[in-house]
C-alpha cells in the first residue's frame, strides 16, 4: 500500500497569524516539499498574494469559507494535486491547508476522512491552531468558533507574544492549556517555529509504534485537566440501569438548544468544551467498542470534536488507532509494532456541550463483555 501523504490543517481566528506562520514554514528548507491549499473568504484572494513563496503547488480557494461552502472545491483542489503528482508534473512530501479565520475545522477534517480516495491518500498529521496573544483572549470570549479551533488542536501556536507582557502571555497560555489539555503549545516569533514542533502530531500510520500512539492520544494530559465542566445528566445515572437499549448517556439523543443554554452559561464559551480520557488495563472486546462508538455517534455525533483512541482489542496481537471527527470514524489503523508488555488501551473524547460525567460512565462499557444468550434447545 503506498504511503499516505501527511496533511496539516492550519487554522486560527481572523488575523491570528496563520499566513505569517505559513510563510515562515515555506521559507524553511528543512520543511520538505509542501503543497499548499489556501482558503480566502471574499472576492480577492489576498492571502495568496501574501504567501511569499507562491509556487505551482499552491491552490487558492476563494468561493467561501472552507468549512461550509467550498468543501467540494477543497476535494477538487486536493485531487488535482494528486493527479499532477501521479502524472509527474509536481512532487510534494506533505500538504498544508490554511483555512479562513472563520472556519470550523471539524467539517473540514470530516470531508477529508469521508471522501473516497482522499482518505486512502492522505493522513491527518495534525490540526495547528494559531492563537494571537493580543486579541486571542477577547476572541475566545466573543466567539465559540475560536474556542472550538483551540479545543480541536493538536498544536497551538502562540503568536504576537512580543506585543504583550510576559504575565499576559502566561495567563493566555494557561487558558489555552485548559481548553486543549493534550495539545502542544509553542510560541512563534513572526511565524517562526521549529518544524518538528509543527509536524508529526497526527495519528500514527501503519508503521507507527507505541510511543507515537501514546503521544498522540496523550491521556495523562486529559486526566490532569480540571475544567469546570457541565453535567447534563441526573446525578447517579449509571450504565447498569441503562439496560439493553444501551442508553449510555441517560438523555435524549439530541438535546434542545434551550436545554443547553439553560444549563450552560453562554457567557463563558470555554465551559462548553469538555474532554475526557480513560486508560484500560485489559483488552477491549470489539463488539463493546462498536456498541460504544455507535451509541456515542448516534446520541451526540455533531458535538464530537475529536475521538482519539489506541485500542488493544481481544484477539489481536497489535493495537488499533482510531480517529473520529463528528459522526465519522476513520477506518481503524492497525499498528505494526507494540512493545510487548503494555497492552493498555487509551481513549480521549473532546466535545462541545457534552455531559462529562455521562461520557466517563459510558466509557465503563468498554470494560465489559457482550452478553451471550444460550441458544434455545
Ligand atoms: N508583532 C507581531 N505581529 C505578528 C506576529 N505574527 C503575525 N503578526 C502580524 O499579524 C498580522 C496578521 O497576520 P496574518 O499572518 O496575516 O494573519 P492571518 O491569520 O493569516 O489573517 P487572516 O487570513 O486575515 O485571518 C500581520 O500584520 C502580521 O505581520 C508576531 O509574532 N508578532
Amino acid at each position: 500500500m503506498p504511503k499516505r501523504i501527511p496533511l496539516t490543517l492550519i487554522t486560527g481566528y481572523l488575523a491570528a497569524g496563520k499566513t505569517t506562520l505559513l510563510n515562515a514554514l515555506l521559507r524553511d528548507a528543512s520543511a520538505g516539499r509542501i503543497a499548499v491549499v489556501v482558503n480566502e473568504f471574499g472576492d480577492v484572494g489576498l492571502d495568496h498574494d501574501l504567501i511569499v513563496e507562491t509556487t505551482e503547488e499552491t491552490v487558492l480557494l476563494s468561493s467561501g469559507c472552507m468549512c461550509c461552502t467550498v468543501r467540494g472545491d477543497l476535494v477538487q483542489a486536493l485531487e488535482g494535486l494528486f493527479e499532477k503528482r501521479s502524472a509527474g508534473k509536481l512532487d510534494f512530501d506533505r500538504i498544508v491547508i490554511e483555512t479562513t479565520g472563520l472556519a470550523d475545522p471539524a467539517p473540514i477534517l470530516h470531508t477529508l476522512i469521508v471522501t473516497p480516495g482522499l482518505g486512502a491518500a492522505l493522513r491527518m498529521d495534525g490540526v495547528v491552531t494559531v492563537c494571537d496573544a493580543v486579541n486571542g483572549p477577547v476572541t475566545l470570549d466573543r466567539g465559540f468558533e475560536s474556542v472550538q479551533q483551540v479545543a480541536m488542536a493538536d498544536v497551538l501556536v502562540l503568536s504576537k507574544t512580543d506585543l504583550v507582557t510576559p504575565t499576559q502571555a502566561a495567563k493566555f497560555r494557561a487558558r489555552l492549556a485548559a481548553l486543549a489539555p493534550g495539545a502542544k503549545i509553542v510560541t512563534a516569533s513572526q511565524g517562526a517555529v521549529p518544524i518538528n514542533e509543527l509536524f508529526g502530531h497526527g495519528a500514527p500510520d501503519m508503521g507507527g509504534a507505541l510511543p507515537e500512539a501514546e503521544a498522540w492520544v496523550n491521556t495523562p494530559a486529559y486526566a490532569l485537566s480540571s475544567l469546570p465542566l457541565p453535567v447534563l445528566t441526573k446525578p447517579g445515572a449509571s450504565l447498569a440501569g441503562a439496560g439493553p437499549t444501551y442508553g449510555l448517556f441517560g438523555m435524549a439523543p439530541t438535546p434542545t438548544p434551550s436545554l443547553i443554554s439553560a444549563i450552560i452559561p453562554a457567557a463563558h464559551h470555554d465551559d462548553r468544551i469538555s474532554s475526557v480520557s480513560m486508560v484500560f488495563d485489559d483488552p477491549i472486546h470489539p463488539i463493546m467498542l462498536d456498541i460504544w462508538l455507535e451509541t456515542l455517534i448516534a446520541a451526540r455525533g455533531p458535538d464530537i470534536l475529536r475521538v482519539k483512541a489506541v485500542i488493544w482489542a481481544d484477539g489481536f496481537d497489535t493495537p488499533f488507532v482510531i480517529h473520529g471527527v463528528q459522526h465519522i470514524i476513520d477506518p481503524p489503523i492497525r499498528l505494526a509494532r507494540w512493545n510487548g508488555t503494555d497492552r493498555k488501551s487509551r481513549v480521549v473524547i473532546i466535545g462541545r456541550d457534552l455531559p462529562r460525567e455521562a461520557l466517563l460512565e459510558s466509557l465503563e462499557v468498554l470494560k465489559t463483555r457482550p452478553m451471550v444468550h444460550p441458544l434455545p434447545a
